[in-house]
């Protein structure tokens, strides 16, 4: 049911000859005969050539380290398939390959802090760091864990670890004790890096008594690293083995800085699921792989430049930071914000994008939505000259979000709907800087990704809804998960439905543009009546509504069948009466279909959601059906879920 589709945006002809993809598609042209002249074509070059691919895309992206003679062994083995296995890498290497007195990092923390860092400054620091924890006796393979808000100090502290080979993992300060427990006591860190308090909408947090009593509970530390933020001299007595960060990276002329190279596929990262149907799983993801897979998003999926200054808003307990933070290799400025995007107001990061000439202005569909609800208008407000590109994720952009962007931000940007997630660290399908932004859709799939889209009988479709599915091994592929020796979790997560076929769980549709929408995760699909229908679907239609500010609907048992159970959350002064109702179901009927009505639209004051703000449809099917939910501590608002249990409205 897909409307018309109107064509937003297209580069003009300078800006695709000038973007770095066509230098790629030229290069591989000319040494490859990959005979590509648009992207998709060079798209299927890419999926059925892996190892010219994958090769070329080393060269391209000037990977530093030793490439190995076997580019990928054991190719049809998915999972077990492996990129470069004699390949040798540093990640810090190669994130730290720029040098200068320009800025490699820029930080605001709201309006009350702001830090910069030039390339010079990022590698004195990463410098001292890691020979404070080389001398602490950290080396390849072990965890250097963070509970640090998006700053400096994160990435210097990340770098560091991962110039000696250590494997990194962060979450953000807005964790609680358990949450944090739930990852780091599974993954035994040496090291916690840690902030004493952290500011979320002009609020200052004051995070020491959690520190401390994580600390307690992670038998494995030897070393608590305090970053001071909101307090230059904290007491730091009660956290044992506590240190702050000037006093452990010491005075004096820095040290060299040297890098081990490690073998491609070793552990680079720890990453957590969101963890609301159990422990989090540990995702483990590899150094090369990743590397690889971020320099091609950035420099050829999102035309990252060196000396661009690349944005995104997101903590480091979600891993949009881990993609961002990859910018460093395209040799990229980065520009960190830390806190709430709407304070002190809710243009702030708009303000960010001009003072700092932000080229590249990443964020969340939810924000999106939530600039259109109150009506701001930036491109009346800001100059926003730099802007080049502008990404959105962590849930469908609706096509009003797209008409939104162009209407209200600016006319002139490659806006880039993308979708992957913690599973990939990175995306299945996103931007293309060559090609036009059709409403509603994602670009393309990504280069070197073989995305299809399948129905129940494993066939591949076009124009129609199923699963997205990736055929063929890719670098950013998980390691494996850790404590899973058998690799069974691993198996269970991604190749049950269809062995040797990776199933990520999303119900989409490619377009005819080669796009691809998505209409929801597939275990949230609702089914009443045996039909399927993806939530955004739903939400698309309410959203609209100026009475709705959020939506979250779920199927209930009912009846031996599944009923539509639509919970909204209202503007202020607004009550959900009879003819809000009527006019809710009435948005939904005429704009899907009658089977997409709710028989129940209730009221609810907020919307639970994870602490990287994806809205939980599964916990709250779960509360309403009188099933435990596990891992409330994976939730930003956990105490939301209590106005889902038992109502009374749902019994009849
Ligand atoms: C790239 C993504 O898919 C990010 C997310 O939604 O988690």
């Amino acid at each position: 049911m897909t409307d018309a589709v109107t064509k937003l945006w297209e580069p003009s002809p300078d800006r695709a000859a000038a973007a770095q993809i066509t230098a790629f598609m030229q290069k591989v042209n000319a040494d490859s005969g990959a005979g590509a002249s648009d992207y998709d074509s060079l798209w299927q070059w890419s999926v059925d050539n892996p190892e010219v691919f994958w090769s070329a895309l080393w060269d391209f992206g000037g990977v530093v380290g030793e490439k190995g003679a076997v580019i990928l062994s054991d190719p049809t083995a998915m999972p077990g398939a492996k990129f470069f296995p004699q390949g040798k890498v540093n990640f810090a290497e190669n994130l730290l390959r720029r040098s200068g007195d320009g800025d490699a990092l820029v930080f605001w923390g709201e309006d009350q802090v702001k830090l910069r860092y030039s390339w010079d400054q990022l590698r004195e620091q990463v410098a001292r760091l890691a020979a404070a924890f080389k001398a602490e006796g950290v080396g390849p393979g072990d965890r250097v864990a963070a509970f640090m808000p998006n700053m400096p100090q994160t990435i210097i502290a990340m770098l560091a670890a991962t110039s000696l080979g250590a494997v990194w993992s962060s979450c953000s300060p807005d964790f609680g004790v358990q949450g944090v427990l739930d990852r780091f006591g599974q993954i035994e860190p040496t090291v916690l890096v840690a902030v004493e308090g952290y500011f979320y909408a002009t609020k200052t947090h004051d995070i020491r008594d959690k520190v401390a009593a994580v600390a307690e509970q992670l038998p494995t530390l030897k070393r608590v690293l305090v970053v001071p933020y909101t307090d230059a001299d904290p007491d730091l007595s009660g956290i044992r083995h506590a240190v702050l960060w000037d006093a452990y990276l010491g005075e004096g002329a820095a040290p060299e800085l040297t890098f081990t190279r490690m073998p491609f596929n070793d552990p680079l990262y720890i990453m957590f699921s969101s963890g609301t149907t159990g422990v989090p799983k540990c995702i483990v993801h590899g150094i090369g792989g990743t590397l690889l897979q971020h320099l091609k998003e950035h420099k050829l999926q999102s035309d990252v430049r060196p000396g661009d200054r690349v944005f995104y808003f997101t903590t480091c307990g979600w891993m949009m930071w881990n993609w961002l933070v990859s910018g460093l290799a395209a040799e990229a400025a980065l520009l960190l914000y830390d806190g709430s995007p709407f304070h002190p107001h809710p243009d702030i990061l708009f303000d960010y994008a001009d003072a700092e000439g932000m080229t590249l202005f990443g964020t969340s569909a939810k924000y999106i939505d939530h600039l259109k609800k109150i009506e701001r208008s930036p491109k009346t407000t800001h100059k926003l000259d730099s802007v080049r590109a502008m990404t959105s994720t962590g849930s469908p952009l609706v096509p009003e979000g797209f008409d939104y962007v162009y209407a209200e931000i600016k006319q002139d940007i490659q806006l880039a709907s993308i979708s992957g997630g913690t599973d990939i660290v990175s995306c299945f399908v996103l931007g293309s800087p060559i090609s036009p932004v059709w409403r509603g859709e994602i670009q393309k799939r990504g280069l070197g990704m073989a995305v299809e889209v399948w129905n129940d009988d494993g066939k591949p479709v076009v124009g129609e809804k199923g699963e997205l599915v990736c055929t063929k091994p890719f670098p950013c592929m998980p390691i494996y998960f850790w404590n899973d020796p058998e690799g069974e979790k691993f198996r269970a997560a991604y190749f049950e439905a269809w062995p040797g076929v990776w199933c990520h769980g999303d119900y989409v549709e490619l377009t005819e543009h080669g796009g691809m929408i998505i209409y929801g995760r597939s275990d949230a699909v609702l089914n009443p009546g045996g039909v399927r229908i993806g939530t955004a679907e739903i939400y698309r239609q309410v959203e609209q509504m100026p009475q709705v500010m959020e939506a979250l609907v779920i199927g209930q048992d009912w009846d031996n069948d599944v009923r539509v159970v639509l919970f909204v959350r209202l503007a202020e002064g607004v009550s959900l009466d009879d003819d809000l109702i009527k006019a809710i179901k009435t948005k939904i009927r005429t704009g899907c279909t009658p089977r997409h009505v709710p028989a129940k639209v209730l009221a609810v004051s907020d919307i639970p959601r994870t602490k990287s703000g994806k809205i939980v449809e599964l916990a709250v099917r779960n509360v309403v059906h009188g099933r435990p939910v596990k891992n409330v501590e994976a939730l930003a608002n956990p105490e939301a879920l209590d106005e889902y249990r038992d109502r009374a409205e749902l019994a009849e």
